[in-house]
């Protein structure tokens, strides 16, 4: 049987964060998927808190108890199955007018045993790109979106169109399904027309993000501000403290610290990058935030957050375990050989 990582949260359970008045109560939940690579969802009970919409699979801590072992009692309770293999996925904080949450979101990937609602309930196996026609609590945004998305964001080195084509045929199939094209060398016209070709060349393999002052033209690709963008998008906002989503495909944000964290949840981005963690040479002059700070903005925000900046493939336990979606990079996805 395989144990996960000892998490670093040690934070004494339920212990209300950031001055709440409210108790903020403390919930295990599970992304489980199965080797087809669905999605259990369960529906809650119409007379439960939030009843009546889908969830994922879980419940409260009990005291003294471990995540994990929190996590193994609701799986077995709820759906009969023996957890066998997890990771922590996304760690939000949500206020309910009547309650305050804190779900503490696993990824199951093994487990033994046939799943069913032990508790009576309804459940589902989908596919991820399903999730987004099934009613969740207003808590579930982050973690629908975190479901369905990679653990590793490929960003393009700038090269020619030859080189950049090779090292796509290279990584394509390889784990690597979210990929920003980012080609810095380029003008606007130059750069889209590119986008153009890629896409089609590349079809369903890869999910691309483009970069630029106006939203993507090409059909089916996500939007990747820099923070530049995002502080111009965001001051152009109408007024409130939550503005528009200023796309309707996936938007993603390139942060570096709180204030443009706060920026990109004033516009309900799906996700950010946070950098640099580390020092990197593609950015030398940018000093690198560290882990434990990288953690500790992570914990403010309820954003899937992707880890940049001077990692490799090999950080991405550590990225796991301080609360982040994975690890982003040019060089650490790119094939050295290329
Ligand atoms: N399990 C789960 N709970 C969620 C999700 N989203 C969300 O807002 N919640 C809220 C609803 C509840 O207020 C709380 C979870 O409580 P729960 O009712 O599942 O707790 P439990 O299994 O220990 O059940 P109980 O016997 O104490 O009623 O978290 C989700 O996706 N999964
Ligand atoms: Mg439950």
């Amino acid at each position: 049987m395989c144990f996960p990582r000892i998490c670093r949260r040690n934070e004494p359970q339920n212990q209300p964060k950031y001055g709440d008045l409210m108790r903020r109560i403390h919930v295990i939940a599970a992304v489980i998927k199965n080797s087809d690579g669905q999605i259990l969802i369960a529906k809650r009970p119409d007379s439960a808190h939030q009843g009546g919409l889908w969830e994922f699979p879980g419940g409260k801590l009990e005291p003294n108890e471990s995540r994990f072992a929190a996590l193994r009692r609701e799986l077995q309770e709820e759906l009969g199955i023996e957890a066998i293999q997890a990771r922590p996925l996304i760690d939000i904080r949500h206020d309910y007018p009547d309650k305050s949450i804190r779900l503490d979101v696993w990824l199951v990937d093994r487990f033994s045993g046939t799943a069913h609602g032990a508790e009576g309930q309804p459940i589902r196996w989908v596919q991820s790109a399903e999730l987004n026609q099934f009613e969740f609590p207003a808590a579930n945004r982050p973690i629908v979106t975190a479901a369905q998305l990679p653990e590793r964001y490929l960003i393009t080195p700038d090269c020619d169109e030859q080189t950049l084509f090779r090292g796509l045929d290279q990584v394509r199939g390889k784990g690597i399904t979210l990929i920003q094209l980012r080609q810095t060398q380029l003008q606007p016209k130059a750069y889209d027309a590119l986008a153009q070709r890629v896409t089609q060349r590349y079809g369903d393999d890869f999910k691309w993000l483009l970069k630029g002052d106006v939203q993507p033209r090409v059909t089916d690709c996500g939007w990747h501000l820099n923070s530049a963008q995002l502080r111009r998008l965001w001051q152009q906002r109408a007024g409130g403290q939550k503005a528009q989503k200023p796309f309707s495909g996936l938007l993603a944000a390139s942060c570096h610290n709180a204030e443009e964290l706060s920026m990109a949840i004033a516009l309900s981005v799906d996700f950010v990058t946070l950098s640099p963690v580390q020092s990197t040479a593609s950015h030398p002059d940018a000093k690198p935030l560290g882990w434990e700070q990288a953690e500790q903005l992570i914990t403010e925000v309820n954003l899937p957050v992707y880890l940049l900046g001077g990692l490799q493939p090999s950080h991405s336990a550590r990225a796991f375990d301080i609360g982040a979606q994975g690890v982003a990079g040019i060089n650490a996805f790119w094939p050295s050989d290329n």
